[in-house]
């Protein structure tokens, strides 16, 4: 879908923190989706400087940073950069575009991820993982200094799993009694567990990188108090992660309409 944007790109944004805030000309250009999650990566990679060990996102919105560092790197205008993939998609996509590429066990400190989100809510809170990579993105994310999470302003919710899905990452053994479980904590709230399929025909479950399968909570009212449901989704037996990063980001960009802007935790 198309959204009236005013004509910002690259260094041209506005950056201030707050809510997005009217520019003096009227909109003169309408900016797609993929466009206003190219500006807020572009963004993102502001904050990378050389020597930095990079998280590396996974998604359609983190894919234009890994694509501007590659450039940049290109350019002579970064260097020494070692970037943490969050998945094999990642890995891949950075790969192929020279990225010199490390992991955790040699890099345990990263300086700074940057990645996309499904949802941020008020206080910063995400839900991540419908692209299906929340166990490596927070292993990656809980391991950096800072993380960036880069959004078009459609992924700004009011509460935790109000646009749609919350994953769950769980082992395959008995994945059916794992929903069950997943579907009766959250019954207060209304809460539907679906097993995430490839969406082909025979329904084949959807195989993470870690070889797991995600169970997808659909929530139909407000399910409260977060670190109360994360704490009780983690310990059941059979979960492995959730796609609630709760506290995690230090800082959101957010791309839309009337421009760009950046909230600091
Ligand atoms: O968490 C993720 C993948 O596991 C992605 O960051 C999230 O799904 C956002 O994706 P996109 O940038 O394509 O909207």
């Amino acid at each position: 879908m198309a959204i009236p944007c005013p004509p910002l790109l690259g260094s041209e944004l506005p950056m201030e923190g707050g809510p997005l805030s009217p520019l003096s000309s009227p909109p003169q250009v309408v900016l797609t989706q993929d466009e206003l999650k190219k500006i807020a990566a572009y963004k993102a990679v502001e904050f990378v400087q050389s020597g930095m060990v990079i998280g590396l996102g996974t998604g359609s919105t983190a894919k234009h940073a890994v694509d501007r560092i590659a450039d940049l790197l290109r350019q002579g205008k970064l260097n020494n950069i070692i970037g943490i993939p969050t998945s094999k998609k990642t890995h891949q996509q950075a790969l192929s575009l020279g990225i010199p590429l490390s992991d955790l066990d040699s890099h345990p400190i990263v300086d700074l991820a940057i990645d996309g989100a499904d949802e941020v809510d008020g206080d910063l809170n995400l839900v991540k993982g419908r692209g299906g990579s929340l166990l490596r993105e927070k292993m990656i994310e809980s391991a950096c200094k800072k993380f960036v999470v880069i959004v078009d302003e459609s992924k700004l919710i009011p509460h935790i799993g109000a646009s749609g899905a919350m994953p769950v990452e769980i082992v395959p053994f008995c994945w059916k009694f794992t929903q069950e479980r997943l579907q009766q904590l959250f019954d207060y709230a209304g809460c539907m567990a679906k097993l995430r399929t490839n969406g082909d025909e025979n329904g084949e479950p959807f195989v993470t990188d870690n070889g797991n399968y995600i169970i997808d909570l659909y929530f139909k009212k407000d399910i409260g108090d977060l670190k109360a449901s994360s704490d009780a989704i983690l310990r059941l037996a059979g979960v492995v992660e959730h796609g609630m990063f709760l506290g995690m980001a230090t800082t959101v960009i957010v791309a839309g309409e009337l421009g760009v802007t950046i909230k600091n935790k």
